[in-house]
């Protein structure tokens, strides 16, 4: 009898372990089902198909089967997938592991902004452009601001405000990436600078349109120049030939080009007819190469942007000889420009050179007072401080490059100085210690002379 009652509870409590267990793993499932679900959904709302992870090493190879994936052409383009002009510029060999540099944080946020602009953003007119000089180094602006999370840039050249103006506001609109309020949309056309109805055409999209312009020495700038052409079209004539009507008598082309896209007063008087000097920014080309953190900075504080593009995000790559991105806005590779930009120049003589150099002197001396700024290297001294000709380029109390360390230490300082009016002056001794302050400086066969005492 007993025995009959323990097995009767034996099966009873068996039986409700049973129907225990059936509900738990039933309130799981469902559990898991409706979870599952939501998560899905939301995901599918916000993103689309979520993309494979892309800013990896193996992130083209993963972006080339991801067809349906939330992002859009321009991104996909942008991160480097196939068909991308701008992975196929980068050169094999200059790249270096991902994991040596720093930034992921930062380049994260880019991505997620990016993202964002994608999806919520939309397409506007460029309230910035890059409009010269050609060879000047915009391309390397163009990829050094767009690894901003603020900035958003066509990668191509639209030529709209010179070959495709007729198209109209709405073609060029089309053409950008999709932007939020916040972001900047930029583009880059080189040719601009040079365009006639460029400046009229742009300030009637907007007056308030910010242009910058990377000027470099004009002489470099018409070599690189020809270099181009010459790559492409290997039959034309030498450049003396061209850079020359009458070379013995120093007669220069100003018609050729090359040669006068590096006039560059000439085209910015144009430029200041419908803008405003402080809605124009000035690169320097050769600061570009060899401080592109300190040029940038300087861009970014035009363009209002909070300064993150730093020393952080650049290298010296030995073999390209210029210095790169160490993680582009497409990649979380380092990259450096493409093979058309740095190129080995073709040889000119040093006497053309000079010819070209004394050619453009007046011109430069004309912008260097028109922008405030005077863009040294180009006249192959330093002229800190100094003015030609005796009553132009009169350096500005406010000028903190001119110091007395600077001037001493200059070579080439002449005790006499012949200005380009006639008047002859004579060091005069400055400074408490009565020391004997050199005043002139001779540029090939022009003396550059200080009108004020050094400070
Ligand atoms: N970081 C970096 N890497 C490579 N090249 C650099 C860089 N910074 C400036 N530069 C200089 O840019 C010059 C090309 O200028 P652009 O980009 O304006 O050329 S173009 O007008 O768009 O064809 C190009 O001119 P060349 O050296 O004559 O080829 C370079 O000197």
């Amino acid at each position: 009898m007993a025995h009959r009652l323990l097995s009767s509870a034996n099966r009873f409590s068996a039986r409700l372990a049973f129907i225990f267990t059936v509900s738990l793993s039933c309130t799981y499932l469902c559990y898991s089902v409706i979870f599952c679900r939501s998560a899905i959904m939301r995901n599918q709302g916000h993103e689309g198909k979520r993309c494979p992870p892309s800013r990896t090493a193996g992130g083209k190879k993963l972006l080339a089967n991801a067809g349906d994936c939330a992002y859009s052409p321009e991104v996909r383009s942008a991160l480097g997938a196939p068909g991308d002009a701008r992975a196929a510029r980068s050169a094999p060999g200059d790249q270096r592991g991902a994991s040596a540099s720093p930034g992921g944080q930062w380049s994260d946020a880019k991505l997620g902004n990016v993202s964002a602009a994608q999806k919520y953003g939309n397409k506007r007119l460029p309230n910035a452009l890059i409009v010269g000089v050609k060879k000047g180094g915009t391309r390397a602006v163009l990829e050094f601001i767009r690894i901003h999370p603020d900035v958003r840039a066509l990668g191509t050249e639209p030529h709209f405000f010179d070959r495709n103006y007729d198209r109209g506001l709405d073609w060029y609109r089309g053409l950008m990436p999709r932007t939020l309020d916040s972001q900047i949309t930029l583009e880059k056309t080189p040719s601009y600078f040079v365009t006639r109805e460029a400046p009229r055409r742009i300030s009637g999209m907007s007056r308030e349109t910010k242009l910058i312009v990377v000027v470099r020495n004009p002489v470099t700038r018409a070599i690189s120049d020809y270099t181009q052409t010459l790559s492409k079209k290997p039959d034309i004539p030498t450049f003396d030939e061209l850079a020359f009507k009458n070379r013995s008598a120093g007669l220069v082309d100003a018609s050729w080009n090359a040669i006068r896209i590096g006039m560059y007063i000439l085209h910015l008087e144009n430029w200041l007819q419908y803008f405003r000097l402080s809605q124009m920014h000035f690169v320097s080309g050769e600061r570009l190469i060899t401080d592109p953190a300190g040029e940038m900075g300087r861009v970014q504080d035009f363009l209002g942007l909070k300064r993150i593009i730093t020393d952080k995000h650049f290298y010296f790559n030995r073999t390209k000889g210029f210095p790169c991105l160490k993680k582009p806005e497409s990649s979380s590779q380092p990259r450096c420009l493409g093979k058309s930009k740095g190129r080995t120049h073709v040889q000119i003589e040093q006497e053309v050179i000079e010819q070209l150099q004394e050619f453009y002197r007046p011109f430069n001396i004309k912008f260097y007072e028109t922008v405030g700024h005077d863009f040294n290297p180009w006249n192959g001294h330093k002229l800190n401080g100094f003015a030609v000709g005796g009553d132009t380029l009169r350096p500005r109390a406010s000028d903190k490059r001119i110091n007395r360390k600077r001037m001493t230490s200059c070579t080439t300082w002449l005790p006499k100085c012949t200005t380009a009016t006639g008047n002859t002056t004579r060091p005069q001794s400055h400074g408490e210690d009565g020391e004997l302050l050199p005043r002139c400086l001779k540029v090939s066969a022009n003396y550059f002379c200080r009108l004020t005492p050094p400070t």
